[in-house]
């Protein structure tokens, strides 16, 4: 049986994982080697089998016993550990979730509903690093891969709205106090039915611009009753590297080159952080090569994977069953609001959800685990 090693386990992304490894039974195909960086020593968690003992994370050793090693612990881990890890003569599979490998030549995003030839090739060819997605880019793959697949993109434009879940735990636990600072300072206003919906609002916004260092630390300005439109590091040239990612990392799964060469598919727009918790949310435009029937696009969305699912545009579908309210927790990826658009029949606006901690982390990375393990 494959010795697979666990690291980051227990973080915010490690225990969607497990959840979900333990939900389609994983563990009866391996014997799992859990590692920690703060608790070499302690006891694994119950799904241990014969290795009951936490290893130490920076153990190359002991990493160099397992065929397969799995990481959600991070770009600092990876960054440290990985090269030493190969330098040491390791060959076996890497799965990870940070971003630190995701543009090596080297390296697959892997995202099999939709790049399953590019992950089949890699692997014909001796692929060893599968690294996943960002999560924006996934969830968007996942609900509207078919119209890639079918090439009729000639251009697309992302507007997301993006969960505080993106930055991780932290972000989320700020976001939420955030709400109940706002909350409790305008508490005695809302029990009146009868008080001044204006005072309100203009105590609210006091309140937003005083909030204290602690209070906003993660996000660095308040985000409960605001949005951010600028997520990770500023590139210099107007671009958020969140930005950036879109096209380069799409195209990359696509098998489509390293993001901006001749064959890659233009894709560029705002990434924004708003006050969801785990959905990223997004608004695309697309122009088509060609003008086909709304009804076709559908019936392709509809017929490319298991968990993308068509909501009719209709205001009552939309508000039931395309938010993050709706989609959080499960597989499902909604894709709604689709639409032909003003500038003419080959501009196509559609919408779409995904839970960003499973299709946009955890998930494609268990599923590349069990596409190792049955080959
Ligand atoms: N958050 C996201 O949306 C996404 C994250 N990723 C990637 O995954 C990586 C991990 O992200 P995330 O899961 O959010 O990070 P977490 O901070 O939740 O977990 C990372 C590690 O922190 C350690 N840790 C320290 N204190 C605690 C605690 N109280 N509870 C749990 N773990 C703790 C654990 O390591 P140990 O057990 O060794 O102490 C854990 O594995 C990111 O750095 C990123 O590279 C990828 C896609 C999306
Ligand atoms: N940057 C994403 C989350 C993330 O972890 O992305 P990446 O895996 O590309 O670093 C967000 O903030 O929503």
């Amino acid at each position: 049986m494959a010795l697979v090693g666990l690291v980051g386990w227990r973080g915010m992304v490690g225990s969607v994982l497990m959840d979900r490894m333990q939900a389609e039974g994983d563990f009866a195909h391996f014997e799992p080697l859990f590692f920690s960086t703060s608790n070499a020593g302690g006891k694994a968690p119950a799904q241990a089998k014969n290795e009951t003992t936490l290893q130490d994370a920076f153990d190359i050793a002991q990493l160099k016993r397992c065929d397969i090693v799995i990481t959600c612990q991070g770009g600092d881990y990876t960054s440290e550990v990985f090269p030493k890890l190969r330098a040491a003569g390791w060959s076996g599979h890497w799965i990870d979730a940070a971003s630190t490998l995701r543009m090596k030549d080297d390296a697959v995003i892997i995202l099999d509903p939709v790049n399953m030839p590019v992950i089949k090739d890699a692997l014909a060819q001796g692929g060893r690093n599968w690294i996943g997605g960002n999560c924006t880019v996934s969830c968007m793959l996942m609900g509207v891969g078919a119209l890639y697949k079918a090439g009729l993109v000639e251009w697309m434009s992302t507007q997301t709205y993006q969960a505080a879940s993106g930055g991780g735990a932290q972000h989320m636990r700020e976001l939420l106090t955030q709400y109940g600072t706002l909350n409790a300072e305008v508490r005695a206003l809302l029990d009146d039915p009868k008080s001044a919906i204006l005072e309100i609002d203009r105590k609210i916004i006091a309140k937003q611009r005083s909030l204290s260092a602690a209070e906003t630390a993660n996000f660095g300005v308040p985000l409960g009753g605001s949005l951010i439109p600028w997520i990770d590091k500023d590139l210099g040239n107007g671009t958020s590297r969140e930005e950036w990612k879109g096209m380069a990392e799409t195209n990359k799964i696509l098998g489509q080159g390293e993001g901006f060469g001749t064959a890659a598919t233009p894709v560029d727009g705002f990434c924004v952080r708003v006050g969801a918790m785990r959905c990223h949310s997004q608004a695309l435009t697309f122009k088509l090569k060609k003008d086909v029937p709304l009804a076709d696009i559908e019936a392709m969305i509809a017929a490319d994977n298991a968990w993308v699912k068509v909501v009719p545009n209709t205001r009552e579908a939309t508000i039931q069953d395309l938010t993050p309210v709706a989609v959080t927790g499960t597989l499902t990826i909604p894709v709604g609001r689709l639409r032909k658009m003003a500038m003419g029949p080959e501009y196509l606006g559609a919408f779409t959800i995904g839970d960003q901690l499973l299709w946009g982390a955890a998930e494609p990375l268990r599923r590349m685990l069990r596409i190792l393990l049955e080959q």
